[in-house]
């Protein structure tokens, strides 16, 4: 629906999007009730992916699956020649995406992980904020995001969200948000001679299908360090009174993000000392749900011939997937062998 929407509605007037085709591998009908749905009937159905990656009008594909799903369906799309955007998780592990980039990079083919909270204008003023100095040098950030739900009766056991055989579970989910936010603020605003990998410490706790349902990772950089947080059963703001989601914290202030996480509509800029003046910043989405600046974010790099984006670029989502198998790999957590696999 995003992509229908009028780029006018968000003030971008370089880029037009048009939904040419949708595919479900589950029917044809399918398909096309998904196109009525959201808006574009006009736009060709098609009952298999093979058929939709091959159909030359495409420009670039959109993949919006189970994460289990992510790595073959990447490969099918890049190998039939067509640019790809592909949903977050990226891939199971980072041997998958690494597989991808160089799939991507060999074929020339623009290739992108689709973590939409870093197209927001709030992020992109927020990073800046941090480059400029607003807060002095940012020493630490705390993110969350716990969502309170009650996985026994929300979730049926064969869920994406729980079941280990769609690559299930909040760390990946979820925790990619928190994570999000860590390394575009403690590693994405860094020169690039100072950015280097953190060392990865953590904890998760285990639902009864086996995936992570409580996740914490420690992420500890040269000169910072990023604490993200996820959960399904608890909430970030149980009280909905506007108690942040994510702590931006620097020596002379810090900057208080709201939950959600994945698409905050606001911040606040504290500054160190008491009686300090402080700022608040609403930043509404205008028109949508906010998935639309991700997608102008996209375009533009196909109309620059751009291979990637440099606001999600290809090596920082091979470095998000490290640390989440990093973690996995501490607290003893696999995923089936099939959707671990490199094979395709
Ligand atoms: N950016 C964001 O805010 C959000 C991102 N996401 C991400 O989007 C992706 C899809 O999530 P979501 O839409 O909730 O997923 P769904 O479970 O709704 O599945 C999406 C599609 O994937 C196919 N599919 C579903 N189950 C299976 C299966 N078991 N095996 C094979 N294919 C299957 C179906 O398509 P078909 O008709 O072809 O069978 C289905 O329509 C995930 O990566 C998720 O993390 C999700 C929500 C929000
Ligand atoms: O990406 C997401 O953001 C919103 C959540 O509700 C959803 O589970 C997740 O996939």
């Amino acid at each position: 629906k995003d992509l229908v929407l009028d780029p006018k509605t968000r003030g971008v007037e370089d880029v037009v999007h048009v939904v040419q085709a949708a595919a479900s591998a589950t029917s044809f009908d399918r398909a096309k009730q998904f196109l009525v749905d959201v808006g574009a009937p006009s736009a060709t159905a098609y009952g298999s992916y093979v058929e939709l990656v091959n159909d030359p009008n495409v420009d670039i594909i959109y993949i919006a699956t189970p994460h289990s799903h992510h790595f073959p369906q990447c490969i099918l799309a890049l190998n039939a020649g067509k640019p790809v955007v592909c949903e977050k998780p990226f891939t199971v592990n980072a041997e998958q995406t690494k597989i991808l980039v160089n799939l991507a990079r060999e074929k020339k083919l623009f290739l992108m992980e689709a973590v939409w909270t870093r197209f927001f204008p709030l992020s992109i003023e927020i990073r800046q904020l941090i480059k400029d100095g607003k807060i002095g040098d940012v020493k630490r950030v705390i993110a969350d995001l716990s969502l309170c739900q009650d996985p026994e009766t929300k979730y049926d056991d064969s869920h994406r969200m729980v079941n280990p055989d769609l690559a299930g579970g909040v760390l990946l989910d979820l925790g990619l948000y928190p994570l999000t936010w860590v390394y575009q603020t403690l590693y994405h605003t860094l020169p690039d001679a100072e950015k280097a990998a953190p060392t990865i410490t953590g904890a998760i706790s285990k639902y009864h299908t086996g995936v992570d349902i409580e996740t914490v990772v420690v992420c500890k950089f040269p000169s910072s360090v990023g604490i993200a947080t996820s959960s399904v059963r608890v909430a970030t703001d149980p009280e909905e009174t506007g108690y942040p989601a994510i702590k931006i914290q620097g020596t002379k202030g810090e900057i208080r993000v709201d939950h959600p996480a994945y698409c905050p509509t606001g911040y606040t800029i504290v500054p160190v000392g008491k009686g300090s003046k402080v700022e608040r910043f609403e930043r509404p989405i205008p028109a949508g749900k906010g998935m639309h600046w991700e997608a102008d974010g996209a375009a533009r790099c196909l109309r620059d011939g751009k291979m990637e984006s440099d606001v999600m670029p290809l090596d920082e989502s091979i470095l998000i997937m490290e640390t989440m198998d990093t973690l996995r790999a501490q607290c003893d957590f696999k995923y089936p062998a099939n959707i671990e696999s490199t094979e395709h």
